[in-house]
C-alpha cells in the first residue's frame, strides 16, 4: 500500500533540535518506519498563480517527506486565521476567543483546495491518504472532487467539544458536511467521537449505524485511536542524560532540592496560569515548602502572531516576575522560566530529574509530555504525574494525581502530596502507566489506524454510496427512524 501522510506541521529528523507540538513529534517516527511520505508546509509561502505546487522531497527513514510552499496570499487567513482563531479556541471549548472573518474561511478553503491538488502526484495504485489535523478538516472532500476514490481517512489531536460550542464556528455546518467525505473519522477519546456523533445526529439530522455516519458522501466510521509514545525511546534517552550539560547543570543547581517540571508550548489550553498560581498558593500556604520544592517551566513560544498568544505571552511572564518577587531570595529562585525548546533527547534527562511533573491543561486532545514524563522515570525512584482531567491523557494514565485545573487550591495540595509521596506508592502508580505506555506505542497507533483505512477499501468495493442507493432504500431509511434528514 502507498500511504500518503498529511498535515500542515511536519518535522525533519534531527535529532538535537526540538519538536514544535505532539502532532510532528509523534508522525516523525511513523514515517520513518511505515515508508510513508508525509507531505506538509514548508512554512514559506509562494505566489498562489503557481502551475504546479512547489515541493522539496527528502528521504526520512524509510520514508520521504515532501514540503509545500502554500499560497502567499491564502496563508495568514489559513493558519493564523480560520485554522487557530477560528478552529483552535472552538476544539478546545474557548469560543470566547473566537476571531474570524469571512475571508479566513475562503483561505482555509483555498489552502485546503491547494493541498489536494497538490496530492495527486503523490497518489499511485493503493494508495490510502491519512489526513492530519484541524488544518485539513476540508481536504477529504477536495480530494473526492478531483475523483479520488482510494480510502481518505483523519484523526483529529485536538478535542471535539459539545455541539453548542461547534455552533459558534462560521460556516461549521458546510465545514463538518465536508468532513464526512472522509472513510474513516479517528478521535483521541471516546467523549470526543461521541460529541461529534451528536453533532451529526443533532445538527445535521443524520443516521448514526453503530459508530457509523450515513451521508450524502457515503459511510464514515468514527472511532477512537488514542496517541502513543515510543516509552522506551524516552526510557534510554532518560538513562543516559545525566552527562548532557543542560541536564548536568541542572542537577549540581539543586542542593537536595526537590523539583517540579512543566513543558508547554504557550498556548492557553495549556493552563499556564493557572499552575502558576497553584505554585504560588503553595509557598503562600505552606511556607516550609519554599526553598524545598522549585518547579522548571519550558514555554516554547507559540502561534505568537496571533493576539491571544501575544496577550498570554505577557500575562504569564507578569506573573512569574510577580511570584518571584514575592516569594524569592537572594539564593532561591522560585520559578526558573524558559521560552526555549530543547531536543527530546534533552527533555528526557530534565523530565528524569524532577519528582513531581505538572501537566495541567484546560483542555488537550492528549498531551504526550505528560506520557514521556513517566517514560522518562528512574524506575527505582520514579517522580509523580500531577495530571489534569481535561487531558486526552487521563484517560490512560489514571493512576497520576489526577486534578481539577480550574481549582487552584485542589492543585496546590496535590503538588504537596506529590512531592511527598512514599517511594512505594510512587512506584505503584508509575509501574501501572509504563504497562499502559508499553501497551499502546505510537507504532501501534498508526498501524491500528491504517488497518482500519485499509478496511474501507474493502467495504467500499461493491457498497454504492448512500445517495446512489435506490430510492426506495432511502425512503425506508428515512422513514424508520422519523425526524432524520439526509444532506
Ligand atoms: O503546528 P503548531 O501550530 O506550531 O502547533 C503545534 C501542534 O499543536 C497541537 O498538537 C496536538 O497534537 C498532540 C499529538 O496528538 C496532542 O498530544 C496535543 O494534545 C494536541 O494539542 C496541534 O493539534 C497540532 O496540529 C500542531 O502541530
Ligand atoms: O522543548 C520542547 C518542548 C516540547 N517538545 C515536544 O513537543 C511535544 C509536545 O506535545 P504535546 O502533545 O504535549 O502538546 P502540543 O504542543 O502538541 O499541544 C512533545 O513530544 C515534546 O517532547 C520538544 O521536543 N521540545
Amino acid at each position: 500500500m502507498n500511504l500518503v501522510v498529511v498535515s500542515n506541521r511536519v518535522a525533519r529528523g534531527k535529532p538535537n533540535e526540538p519538536m514544535t507540538g505532539g502532532l510532528a513529534a509523534a508522525l516523525l517516527p511513523v514515517v520513518e518506519y511505515s515508508g510513508a511520505i508525509w507531505v506538509g508546509s514548508s512554512g514559506r509561502v509562494r505566489d498562489g498563480h503557481q502551475k504546479e505546487p512547489f515541493a522539496e522531497i527528502e528521504a526520512l527513514g524509510s520514508g520521504a517527506i515532501a514540503t509545500l510552499d502554500l499560497p502567499s496570499a491564502h496563508y495568514g487567513g489559513y493558519y493564523e486565521g480560520f485554522a487557530n482563531s477560528a478552529l483552535w479556541p472552538a476544539l478546545h471549548s474557548r469560543s470566547d476567543l473566537i476571531r474570524v472573518s469571512r475571508d479566513d474561511y475562503v483561505s482555509y478553503r483555498e489552502v485546503n483546495a491547494f493541498m489536494a491538488r497538490a496530492l495527486m502526484r503523490f497518489r499511485k495504485p493503493q494508495t490510502a491518504f491519512w489526513v492530519q489535523d484541524y488544518h485539513f478538516l476540508a481536504l477529504g472532500a477536495e480530494l473526492r472532487d478531483l475523483g479520488v476514490d482510494d480510502p481518505i481517512g483523519f484523526f483529529l489531536h485536538t478535542p471535539w467539544p459539545v455541539a453548542a460550542v461547534m455552533q459558534g464556528v462560521p460556516n461549521h455546518r458546510e465545514l463538518i458536511t465536508a468532513m464526512l467525505a472522509y472513510d474513516l473519522l479517528g478521535f483521541q477519546t471516546e467523549e470526543d467521537r461521541q460529541n461529534f456523533i451528536a453533532y451529526a445526529s443533532g445538527e445535521l439530522g443524520l443516521i448514526i449505524d453503530d459508530g457509523v455516519v450515513l451521508s450524502q458522501h457515503g459511510r464514515t466510521r468514527c472511532e477512537v485511536f488514542p496517541i502513543g509514545i515510543d516509552a522506551e525511546k524516552f526510557a534510554a534517552y532518560a538513562a543516559k542524560s545525566a552527562s548532557h550539560p543542560d541536564v548536568s547543570r541542572l542537577r549540581r543547581s539543586l542542593n537536595g532540592e526537590r523539583l517540579a517540571i512543566g513543558v508547554d508550548r504557550l498556548d492557553y489550553s495549556k493552563g499556564l496560569v493557572n499552575r502558576i498560581s497553584a505554585f504560588d498558593r503553595l509557598w503562600t500556604d505552606q511556607p516550609q515548602l519554599a526553598r524545598s520544592i522549585s518547579l522548571l517551566q519550558i514555554a516554547n513560544p507559540s502561534r505568537g502572531g496571533i493576539e491571544a498568544y501575544g496577550n498570554l505571552q505577557n500575562e504569564v511572564a507578569r506573573l512569574v516576575t510577580d511570584v518571584n518577587g514575592r516569594h524569592g531570595e537572594v539564593d532561591w529562585t522560585p520559578i526558573r522560566y524558559l521560552n526555549k525548546g530543547f531536543s527530546q533527547a534533552v527533555l528526557a534527562g530534565l523530565y528524569r530529574t524532577a519528582q513531581v511533573g505538572v501537566v495541567t491543561p484546560l483542555h488537550d486532545g492528549m498531551n504526550l509530555v505528560a506520557k514521556e514524563y513517566v517514560a522518562a522515570q528512574n524506575p527505582g525512584d520514579p517522580g509523580v504525574l500531577v495530571l489534569s482531567k481535561f487531558a486526552g491523557a487521563a484517560n490512560e494514565l489514571d493512576t497520576a494525581l489526577l486534578v481539577n485545573p480550574h481549582d487552584i487550591d485542589g492543585m496546590a495540595r496535590a503538588i504537596a502530596v506529590a512531592a511527598a509521596m512514599p517511594l512505594t506508592e510512587r512506584k505503584m502508580r508509575w509501574e501501572a502507566m509504563m504497562k499502559t505506555l508499553r501497551g499502546h506505542t505510537i507504532q501501534q497507533w498508526s498501524s491500528d489506524f491504517v488497518a482500519e483505512l485499509e478496511k474501507c477499501r474493502t467495504e467500499k468495493v461493491g457498497a454504492a454510496p448512500l445517495a446512489a442507493q435506490p430510492p426506495q432504500a432511502l425512503r425506508w431509511l428515512k422513514s424508520a427512524i422519523s425526524g432524520v434528514r439526509l444532506i
